[in-house]
């Protein structure tokens, strides 16, 4: 199993520890707050319970999470160490010298900096060639980018690996080109955030308008599409040029008031902190996390049913987890957790997410007999003609589920498949599902017998399934 080291546990530590674990990694902390694992252990609850519902494949089994009395024993065997350790240069650069006397100087180590450069954590460092910048954002188990920050010095074998690795666990690594305070992401952020605290200092908005601002708003057009496409789109059908005809000049109008900074004083703090605190009225950290978290999840799946943005990287990630169906009587056709986006009015899975359940349980099996994408594609495959579901019991978001699924008949065009959706935990039956199928081309739209691989691929499967009834 691949070993991944987190030194430091904290809000961006058990991020990490989280998205590693759930990945498949064993995870290996050290962290000396006495705290720490059970802090841990709550990012741990949030990740388990929202990251999987980001897939439809079946995702590894977690990697095991070990707590370690020394930084040398976390390290050990580690092949990926991820320092998140509080933001203060010294200390990390201590941290760098007490790593790398007992890492494997062929590890990559990397700092969740949000602010320093990689050539400021290697100053004083033995092996400067193995440090880099990985900075991610909070949730990091939810969010995909991690900022890839090299200085000169470091390895081009450590950057690669470090790519490889943050994409195998489902990461967005963007290689940053130059060393700068502040990377890239968060001189954005600086620049809202600087402008947010002005706008409240002055009286001008509350902590919660200046919310609704960005939520109503400009907010949700950054996450589908970014600054540049929209702001092309804004130009209309000149696109940019015209935008920047346009608005170009803004850049020394009044209303570019970029460079005021508020003094940073307790009077500011008890003003935002105040208004927060009321914004938020007796919502726990905690249940403004799940809110967050269910948020983000939807709106990660809403972009993965349009193949665009971050939605378009889980796709294609959750493509590379899928494994082959084993070739058991009856065979396991879906193992998935419940998204929230299923559920309904009455706070369970809506009926008609047990049909897509159904539905892809179907498709699985087609693939099993070579109905797969090729097949479709040169043509050929199959229709529903009847579906008829039984609900048994309840299905809740976040639980985990499978569905098995036995050939009732596999004959010609003919395909009847039994499907039984259990609960994870227990094994209880939740719904039963008698699906009938034929086989079309996809040029008539009209029933035909499948090609001769996939017939005898469904009649042999069909008659396995009946010798075993
Ligand atoms: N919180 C955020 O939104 C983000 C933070 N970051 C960066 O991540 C790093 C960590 O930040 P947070 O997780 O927010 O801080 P945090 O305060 O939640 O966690 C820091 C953890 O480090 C531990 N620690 C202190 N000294 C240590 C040592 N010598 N060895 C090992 N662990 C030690 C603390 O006990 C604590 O659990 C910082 O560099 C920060 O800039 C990056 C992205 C976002
Ligand atoms: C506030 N912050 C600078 C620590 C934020 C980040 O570094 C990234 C994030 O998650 O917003």
């Amino acid at each position: 199993m691949k070993r991944a080291a987190i030194i430091g546990g904290g809000v961006i530590g058990g991020g990490w520890a989280a998205r590693f674990s759930l990945m498949g990694w064993e995870v290996r902390v050290f962290d000396p707050d006495p705290e720490a694992e059970r802090k841990l252990g709550a990012v741990m609850d949030n990740a388990r319970r929202a990251l999987p519902m980001l897939y439809e494949a079946r995702m590894p089994e977690p990697g095991p999470v070990t707590f370690h009395g020394t930084m040398s024993d976390a390290v050990s065997g580690a092949g990926y160490i991820q320092e998140s350790v509080p933001e203060r240069l010294e200390l990390k650069q201590k941290v760098y010298q007490t790593l790398q006397a007992a890492c494997d100087p062929g590890a990559v180590l990397a700092s969740s900096t949000s602010g320093f450069k990689p050539s400021e954590l290697q100053a004083i460092s033995a092996r400067p060639e193995q440090i880099l910048v990985a900075h991610p954002f909070n949730p990091v188990y939810l969010l995909p980018l991690a900022e890839v920050v090299p200085s000169p010095k470091t390895s081009p074998e450590i950057i690669e690996r470090a790519k490889e690795i943050l994409t195998g666990i489902g990461m967005f690594p963007l290689h940053v080109r130059a060393e700068i305070d502040a990377h890239i992401a968060d001189r954005f952020l600086e620049a809202v955030w600087r402008e947010a605290l002005w706008l409240v200092k002055d009286g001008i908005a509350t902590t919660e308008e200046i919310d609704e601002a960005i939520r109503m708003g400009f907010g949700l057009r950054w996450g589908q599409m970014g600054l540049f496409e929209t702001y092309r789109i804004a130009g209309g059908e000149a696109g940019m040029r015209h935008f920047m005809a346009q608005f170009g000049p803004c850049l020394s109008w009044p209303w570019t008031k970029l460079m005021d900074v508020p003094e940073f004083n307790d009077d500011l703090v008890d003003l935002i902190a105040g208004q927060s605190d009321a914004q938020s009225g007796d919502r726990t950290i905690r249940e403004l996390e799940r809110e967050r978290d269910n948020n983000l999840v939807a709106m990660l799946r809403a972009l993965k049913g349009q193949g665009k943005a971050a939605g378009r990287l889980i796709a294609a990630h959750d493509d590379s987890l899928r494994q082959p169906l084993e070739d058991t009587v009856p065979m396991v056709t879906v193992r998935r957790i419940v998204p929230v986006d299923w559920t309904d009015v009455n706070g369970h899975m809506n009926e008609g997410r047990y049909g897509q359940v159904f539905s892809d349980a179907s498709e699985e099996l087609m693939t099993h007999i070579g109905a797969d994408k090729a097949y479709i594609a040169a043509g050929h495959s199959y229709f529903t003609a009847e579906t008829n579901i039984k609900y048994h019991a309840e299905t809740l978001a976040g639980e985990a589920i499978f569905v098995e699924t036995r050939v009732l008949l596999g004959q010609g065009r003919k395909l009847r498949l039994g499907h039984a959706m259990k609960r994870a935990s227990d094994g209880a039956l939740l719904a039963s599902c008698d699906q009938f199928l034929l086989h079309v081309s996809l040029e008539t739209r009209k029933s035909c017998d499948p090609l001769p691989k996939v017939r005898e691929a469904v009649e042999r499967l069909a008659q396995r399934h009946e010798d075993a009834a």
